[in-house]
């Protein structure tokens, strides 16, 4: 079976050409060293510019389907109003680094009124591999925007640094990066890092249980069910909505549930404040209700 690793990564001058034949052949290898050269900006591009910060999948996929999309256009529906006015020029570069590699797709039309012609823009609109990285699909069908994130954040580059040591010496690599394992790293250390990472686990994990869920009927004879690493508990989660009857555990390190809880507790802070907010309030203006009736009372004794 064929895969494409086995495509050749490069094309070798060939012998018994023309002389143009052999200048187009080395412009080809000349662009393929620069595609080579410049390999990070994609996922750079992929996660910070325009793509899952910016939102701009996001935007150019709420349009109807059939509605294609200019740079101008999209930069008019961030959700973050580009006050740079070069803005649509800066992503119509960055949106055909998108179209090479197959995220979106883009073809020329032709602008302006009646009379006017010969001016011509991209135009964009989503392949439907963006359908797995939209951060909200909602339907709890799962997501892998959030592996994004985590595959180029700065805990995993400075990971990468570090390959070499796993081939040299034997070090698994995140180790000799961090000083200690992925798990007790991101416990310990860096709980930010720890809750973008079991999100990313949690949602990438629906997409495919979903999918085993449709196929797989070996669950219905289950009575005991334990996940052995289960993260924030999704995937059990998912088993159990589908067969009731199941007594399930989900097993991992205390402070992932931790983790998990603290997503929450976020919103019960705020909650909390507002309350605490709310009380300060009523009793600030029950004291002055106080003082009033009483300098009230003491001037009329
Ligand atoms: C790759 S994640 C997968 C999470 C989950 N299965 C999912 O799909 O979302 C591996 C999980 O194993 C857990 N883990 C690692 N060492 C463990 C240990 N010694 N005992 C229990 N859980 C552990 C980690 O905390 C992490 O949540």
């Amino acid at each position: 079976m064929s895969n494409h690793f086995q495509n050749p990564l490069t094309t070798s001058l060939k012998s018994g050409l023309i002389k143009e034949e052999q200048q187009l052949d080395k412009e080809t290898l000349s662009l393929q060293a620069e595609k080579i050269l410049y390999t990070m900006g994609f996922p750079m591009v992929f996660k910070t510019a325009p793509a899952l910060e910016l939102g701009v999948i996001d935007t150019i996929a709420a349009v109807d389907e059939g509605v294609w999309l200019s740079s101008t256009e999209i930069a008019l529906r961030l959700p973050t109003k580009p006050t740079n006015p070069q803005a649509p020029v800066l992503l119509d570069r960055i949106l055909a680094l998108l179209v090479s590699h197959s995220i979106l797709k883009c073809r020329m039309v032709e602008t302006g009124g009646s009379g006017q012609t010969g001016k011509a823009e991209r135009v964009y609109a989503v392949e439907p591999v963006c359908m797995l990285f939209f951060s909200n699909r909602g339907g709890g069908s799962g997501a892998l925007a959030s592996l994004v994130m985590v595959a180029n954040s700065e805990v995993y580059f400075k990971t990468w640094t570090h390959l070499k040591d796993m081939i040299l010496v034997g070090k698994d690599a995140f180790t000799s990066a961090h000083g200690m394992r992925l798990f007790e790293y991101y416990i310990g250390s860096n709980q930010r890092f720890g809750e973008m990472f079991n999100r990313g686990m949690s949602e990438s994990s629906t997409m495919t249980m979903n999918r085993v869920l449709e196929v797989y009927k070996g669950f219905e004879d289950v009575n005991t069910l334990v996940d052995v690493g289960g993260g924030f508990g999704h995937v059990i989660g998912l088993v159990t909505s589908k067969y009731p009857h199941i007594k399930s555990i989900n097993f991992d390190v205390a402070k992932v549930k931790l983790l998990f809880i603290q997503e929450w507790s976020m919103f019960q802070e705020i909650c909390v404040r507002i309350f605490i907010f709310y009380v300060a309030y009523v009793s600030f203006g029950l004291i002055v209700k106080f003082k009033f009736i009483k300098t009230f009372m003491n001037s009329n004794i």
